[in-house]
């Protein structure tokens, strides 16, 4: 199979247009959810990824590998890896769009493996948007930011209104959050995409 890239974003799109209320190039954005697996401090195995907003659309993650996120000795699961990415991907669209969204696709490239104890750097880009489609990519450094590419992803997201997530997520842990809002972080301020 080769690695040949489909053209991307695979539709016409406009091109990202960030939202007035978007934080700034080198804020450091608040884990959303603390129950994330993707960011939250309360999911001790998680990958507690954490943000900051870089130039012209583009957010930068870090996530360092564990010994709770490996697949083969020593080597990180490569379903962890997408995960970081998904994470990655969706704070950048949550963040500059200032909408809620959710994975519609999400593809991976898996380049090298990565060790535990390696620190991805990952930059994700806004792409395009066509409706409510929003394409982003990214790139997973090893270590540094000028380290060798490890992993690739493209996505897109969906803009969805919140409604989808009050209709669908368990009663249990919505309850939560209306008990406890400090579970979520910054909420998008534009709600209806
Ligand atoms: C209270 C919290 C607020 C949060 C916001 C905070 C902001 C702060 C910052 C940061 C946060 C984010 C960090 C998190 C990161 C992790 C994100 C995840 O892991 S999300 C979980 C996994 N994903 C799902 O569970 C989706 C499940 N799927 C669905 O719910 C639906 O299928 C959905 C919403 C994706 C689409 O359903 P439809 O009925 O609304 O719309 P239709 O018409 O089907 O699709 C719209 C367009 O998208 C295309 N589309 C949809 N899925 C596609 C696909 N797989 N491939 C290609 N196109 C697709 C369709 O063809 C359509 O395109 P055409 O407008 O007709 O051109």
């Amino acid at each position: 199979m080769s690695r040949t890239q489909q053209p991307w974003p695979p539709v016409d799109t406009e091109p990202p247009k960030a939202h007035p209320d978007a934080p700034a190039p080198g804020t450091d954005l608040p884990q959303h959810y603390a129950r994330c697996f993707g960011c939250g401090d309360q999911q001790e195995d998680g990958l507690h990824l954490r943000a900051q907003v870089g130039d012209g659309h583009t957010i930068r993650s870090r996530f360092t590998v564990t010994e709770a996120h490996q697949g083969a000795p020593g080597l990180a699961h490569g379903g962890l890896l997408a995960c970081a990415f998904d994470e990655a991907l969706g704070t950048t669209v949550g963040n500059l769009l200032r909408k809620p969204a959710v994975t519609g696709k999400l593809e991976t490239d898996f380049l090298r493996p990565v060790p535990v104890g390696t620190t991805l750097v990952i930059d994700a880009h806004l792409d395009g948007i066509a409706g409510r489609k929003v394409y982003v990519s990214a790139e997973g450094r090893m270590d540094t930011d000028d380290g060798p590419v490890a992993v690739r992803a493209r996505a897109l997201f969906v803009l969805v209104d919140l409604s989808h997530f009050v209709n669908h997520g368990r009663p249990e842990d919505l309850q939560a959050v209306a008990q406890d809002p400090k579970l979520l972080g910054r909420l998008p301020v534009e709600v209806n995409p």
